[in-house]
């Protein structure tokens, strides 16, 4: 069963939209460049805006569908909207803020109640606030706990990390997650900023031209030469899931393993801050222009990360290659063409992929 399944067609000036968008139940991001029509979607989907034709279902029941005149009015779609900005209410209480939302909420369908996400938000401390009082990210937070105690079948955000800077962005990263895991409500999420949108999930829309040019996973995605073309201004990134193995405090590191517990890094003690627990899972992100290529294993060298793999997939882009290299998954590595010529590299050759522990990024 689908969370979402919308088809959507409206004209605005000179611009059309022409979209589908299906998906289950998880995390989905909408990504696409500035004027690709990703918040007249979100607009669309939530009742803001009205298509000139559109048909859309929320977890099976019809929301929307022109050819019927049929259309639910907003505030009937189940829908949470969190806003770029948070739009919190200025002259009422985080407290009023977050009961607002559930004024709307059908109560049989209330999964979640006040205090459980005044914990899962972590905002129990801000209830007699005011939202000028808020921090970017406190106000985030309130606006999406705001949104979730209306009951809905589906949460939109809007750019929800925008208007944040990066430790504020790392925060709220693990409560999306949290929430999508916990309470099993479907998001989609746009922005217009990769890194931050892959640390949060790796299904994706990509949107040009208000057209769908590509949909499934990031690492799929960039197998396609018009999707990475879509992607590669925005910072390309690879995230890997990885679990904490163990502290070595006299070195000041800690190891990480993948999934299938194939490969192991290392990452400096600082860059965890302590956060982790030995079992913990979290994300880590490495630029492709970050990592080195060899044809072998260098043992006289300072960088510790040295994963062994086959190249699987070529592309030239301008002066650059990206070249895809399956080490047990997959890595996304960005060299100059001069390089990838003078040693020789094809799909099929063995490479050992080098990164310094500075380089990762850990979200957590
Ligand atoms: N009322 C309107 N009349 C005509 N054109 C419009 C109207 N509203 C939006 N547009 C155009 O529609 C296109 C898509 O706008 P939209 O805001 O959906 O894009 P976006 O992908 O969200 O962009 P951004 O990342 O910059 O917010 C843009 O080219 C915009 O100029």
């Amino acid at each position: 069963m689908h969370a979402l399944s919308a088809r959507l067609k409206v004209q605005k000036g000179n611009f059309s939209l022409d979209v589908e968008v299906n998906f289950l139940k998880e995390i989905t991001g909408i990504f696409g460049p500035s004027g690709s029509g990703k918040t007249t979607l979100m607009h669309l989907i939530s009742g803001l805006e009205k298509p000139d034709e559109g048909h859309i279902e929320i977890d099976d029941s019809l929301i929307l569908d022109t050819s019927k005149n049929w259309n639910l009015k907003s505030r009937k779609r189940k829908i949470g909207y969190v806003f770029q900005e948070g739009r919190l209410f200025p002259h009422m209480t985080v407290q009023k803020n977050l009961l607002f939302g559930s004024i709307y909420a059908d109560k049989d369908q209330q999964n979640i109640h006040f205090d459980e996400v005044v914990d899962l938000l972590e905002i129990r401390g801000l209830l007699e606030k005011r939202p000028k009082s808020l921090s970017g990210g406190e106000k985030q937070r309130v606006a999406i706990g705001r949104a979730l105690l209306s009951a809905p079948k589906l949460l939109l955000m809007d750019e929800p990390f925008s208007s944040l800077d990066v430790a504020l962005r790392r925060q709220i990263i693990p409560y999306l997650i949290r929430i999508n895991k916990k309470l099993g409500i479907p998001m989609l999420v746009v922005s217009h900023d990769l890194p931050d949108l892959l640390s949060l999930t790796q299904e994706l829309f990509l949107l040009r031209n208000g057209r769908v040019e590509g949909h499934g996973n990031y690492f799929d995605l960039i197998q396609s030469e018009k999707s990475l073309e879509i992607m590669r201004g925005a910072g390309l990134m690879n995230v890997i899931p990885f679990k904490v193995e163990l502290h070595d405090v006299e070195n000041g590191l800690t190891h990480l393993i993948n999934r299938d517990a194939s490969h192991e890094i290392h990452v400096e003690r600082e860059l965890i801050n302590d956060c982790c627990k030995v079992g913990d899972e979290l994300n880590v992100s490495l630029r492709p222009e970050d990592i080195a290529i060899t044809l072998n294993e260098i043992s006289d060298i300072s960088i510790r990360n040295q994963l062994k793999g086959n190249i699987t997939k070529i592309i030239k882009k301008e002066n650059r290659t990206y070249c895809l290299v399956d080490v047990g998954f997959l890595l996304i590595v960005s060299i100059t063409q001069a390089s990838q010529q003078k040693m020789n590299l094809a799909v099929g050759t063995e490479v050992y992929c080098l990164f310094k522990s500075m380089a990762l990024q850990i979200n957590i």
